[in-house]
């Protein structure tokens, strides 16, 4: 540290040695032109630092801490309370070590696993400080104690158990402004570290359901026979509807591109072209898709896609969720 090319005649000075240290640096800086530049810097020295945020994914909630914090007090936070992830100084330990102490005397819960993601300086022009981020996964089980941080440190430490949605929207609405806490939600957020939450299916809103039946099959083309498989299945599209989904066949979209194409009819070269594939194609578009009436090899193809894309399918119309969006019920349709 003390052969950098670029810095020369070092000296510093104690200016303040109460709790931690407080120096004056006093050195001279080659510039890029080779210019060397005398310099002063007051250089606070209180240790390194680790910090943890704690997720619980079967809850969806992080423990934080809300403490009394003098600096801030002093620079625009009236009450002077700040809400933090739990965190310390290091002692003469590993960080990782550091971080597990601290976690159980400031929330209570004994960590047994811990997961560092990154380091970083968090004030690099006047503190030394280099601080530890860690996650680290708690449950009840885990609960040792109250936490609250030490007496003889008169920390007073408050720990907070939130909904995760919550910590992140305290970060919108400025009740969460410490600088490590807000790194390690947005971390969390930006790593999917709290999984995606099962969506209760209740609550689900609409679906884009695509309605799949027999068509062609076993009407021996019949055009009556043919229409009245396309009635049965609007049928269903409207019970969905009013269920609140938005429903759709493959045969609205491709019957009028078939016949704007030119098709002859059923099973000519420009209906095979269009009528399978748009179906395939509409499929990516939707969320679900919904299996009715007899034997058909086209849809149970579409079946088949579907379930390749990871896209629900319902056998039976008992089976799929009113949507979240139905204000009102709707007569006759339970
Ligand atoms: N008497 C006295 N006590 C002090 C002083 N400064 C700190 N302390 C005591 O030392 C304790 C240190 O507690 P830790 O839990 O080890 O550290 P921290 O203050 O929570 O620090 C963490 O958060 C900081 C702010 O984000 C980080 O800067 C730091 O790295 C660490 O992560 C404080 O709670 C307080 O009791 C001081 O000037 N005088
Ligand atoms: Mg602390």
């Amino acid at each position: 540290m003390d052969n950098h090319p670029r810095i020369r005649k070092i000296t510093e000075e104690v200016l303040s040695d109460n709790w931690y240290v407080l120096k004056k640096v006093s050195f001279e800086y080659q510039k890029e032109n080779g210019e060397w530049e005398k310099q002063e810097r007051e250089v606070y020295d209180r240790g390194n630092g680790a910090t943890i945020l704690l997720y619980n994914r079967d809850k969806q909630t992080v423990v934080l801490t809300r403490q009394f914090r003098m600096p801030t007090y002093k620079n625009h936070n009236p009450s002077g309370m700040l809400i933090e992830t739990c965190a310390g100084l290091l002692d003469q330990e590993t960080p990782e070590a550091s971080i597990i102490r601290e976690t159980e005397e400031e929330t209570g819960y004994k960590l047994t696993k811990v997961q560092q993601v990154g380091e970083a300086y968090m004030s690099p022009g006047s503190v030394t400080e280099i601080v530890h981020f860690y996650v680290g996964e708690y449950d009840e089980t885990m609960a040792s104690g109250t936490g609250g941080g030490l007496d003889e440190e008169q920390e007073n430490i408050e720990v907070l158990e939130l909904p995760f949605d919550h910590a992140l929207e305290m970060i919108r609405t400025g009740e969460i402004r410490d600088g490590k806490t807000i790194l390690l939600l947005q971390y969390a957020e930006l790593h999917g570290l709290l999984g995606r939450k099962e969506v209760d299916e209740k609550e689900r809103g609409p679906m884009h359901i695509l309605v799949a039946g027999p068509y062609r099959s076993g009407t021996g083309d019949d055009p009556e026979k043919i229409e009245q498989n396309v009635q049965y299945m609007n049928r269903i599209a409207l019970h969905l509807y009013e269920a609140g989904h938005m429903p759709v066949l493959g045969e609205w979209y491709a019957l009028p591109l078939v016949a704007t194409a030119g098709s002859a009819g059923i099973g000519d070269e420009i209906f095979n072209r269009i009528f399978h594939p748009s179906s395939e194609r509409l499929l990516r578009h939707c969320d679900a898709v919904v299996r009715v009436g007899g034997p058909s090899a086209g849809a149970d193809q579409m079946v088949n896609a579907a379930k390749a894309m990871g896209k629900m399918i319902y056998e039976k119309l008992e089976d799929i969720p009113k949507a979240a969006c139905l204000a009102l019920p709707v007569q006759g349709l339970d």
